[in-house]
């Protein structure tokens, strides 16, 4: 059976809504699938006005979606009151955020729809409403949770020759190395060579882990945790057939040149595994959730407030987002 791709809202605030309207009106010539979006319809009325798109946007469900995708945008209407203020967050919108989110996992968990392709959140505006995550990643693997076991999400930053996944995610810097331990690698590892194999279709993956320190710590001569919890980790990883090597050092193993002696690499914190992507792939860069019983993607870029409401944002990152969702799931199709 078919099934649609389900497109949260994100922030009413920020470029996620302007960014799905415009890819609904470029739908043909990018050659995107059926989607529907969970989102408040009236909101996303008033931004297709401001940013002058006559988009036909029709309330559906997600049986009637894809019949409706060719003459209009199908939106689930998640309701409540979302102003229409790009730029300005407010207390207003954020249980619809939320809602939207929980409504699309749902669908996908039960098969109505294929894969979540979420469109940025502001987290700050979302605590008002009770909202206790860093991010997506951490809410949407509580909400895949079976018998109160939560699934390890796993954030994975990817384009065509690159992939990328920080350890530790949306944490202060001055946490990470206490947060650094040998079984969290090993399980970081597990999750990453079996969604290689299973969602990318790569046979025998090969991931490369950085260290944590300057030169992967120079035999411990700059750090201890390199040689002491990072290398022990790897041993760990490969006498379970796991082809992982290191820890590289985290400045060289991103080298271009050598993209091809791995399939992704395991880094230690946020800024170490992200920072590459967004510099070579700002505009190809999707960011995926590894771990869970769903396919979930996203833009790599966040609400980008300064351009919300004015029709300016590249589409190219939540395009390529859809796109990566859809072959993730072609089997489904
Ligand atoms: N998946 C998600 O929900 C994500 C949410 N965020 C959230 O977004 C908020 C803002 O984060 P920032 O660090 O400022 O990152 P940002 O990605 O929103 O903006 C950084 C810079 O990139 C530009 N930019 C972003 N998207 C663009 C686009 N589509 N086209 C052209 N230029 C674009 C912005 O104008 C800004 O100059 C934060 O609350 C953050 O937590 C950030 C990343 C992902
Ligand atoms: N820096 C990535 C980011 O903020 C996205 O996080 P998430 O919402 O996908 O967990």
């Amino acid at each position: 059976m078919s099934a649609p791709l389900a497109i949260t809202m994100g922030e009413p605030a920020g470029v996620g809504p302007d960014i799905i309207l415009d890819l609904y009106a470029r739908r043909a010539e990018l050659g995107l699938p059926p989607f529907v979006v969970f989102g408040n319809l009236a909101f996303l009325e008033k931004r297709a006005a401001r940013l002058g798109l006559a988009t036909p946007i029709a309330a559906a469900s997600a049986a009637t979606a894809i019949s409706i995708f060719r003459e209009a945008m199908p939106v689930i209407d998640v309701t409540g009151l979302v102003p229409d203020h790009p730029g300005e967050i407010s207390p207003l919108s954020a249980r619809s955020v939320i809602n939207s989110i929980t409504q699309a996992v749902d669908a996908t968990l039960s098969g109505h729809c294929r894969a979540v392709v979420t469109a940025p959140i502001h987290k700050g505006a979302l605590y008002h409403a009770g909202f206790s995550h860093p991010g997506h990643t951490e809410f949407l693997a509580e909400l895949c949770a079976r018998d109160g076991k939560v699934p390890l999400p796993v954030m994975m930053l990817a384009h065509d020759a690159l992939r990328t996944v920080p350890l530790t995610i949306h944490v202060p810097l001055s946490a990470v190395p206490g947060l650094i331990n040998r079984k969290l690698i090993l399980v970081t590892l597990r999750v990453m060579a079996h969604d290689l194999r299973q969602r990318f279709g790569i046979e025998h993956p090969r991931v490369a882990v950085t260290g944590l320190n300057p030169h992967a710590g120079e035999g411990g001569s700059i750090g201890r945790e390199d040689l002491e919890i990072i290398a022990p980790a790897i041993a760990d990883a490969q006498a379970e057939g796991i082809d992982a090597s290191g820890p590289h050092p985290a400045d060289t193993v991103f080298f271009p040149a050598h993209w091809s002696r791995y399939d992704a690499v395991l880094a230690m914190y946020h800024d170490q595994a992200l920072i590459p992507i967004k510099t070579v792939a700002f505009d190809e860069g999707v960011n995926i959730t590894l771990g869970l019983p769903i396919v979930r993607t996203s833009p790599d870029h966040g609400t980008a407030f300064d351009l919300a409401g004015t029709g300016k944002a590249s589409s190219a990152s939540f395009a390529a987002a859809i796109r990566m969702a859809d072959r993730m799931t072609e089997s489904f199709a």
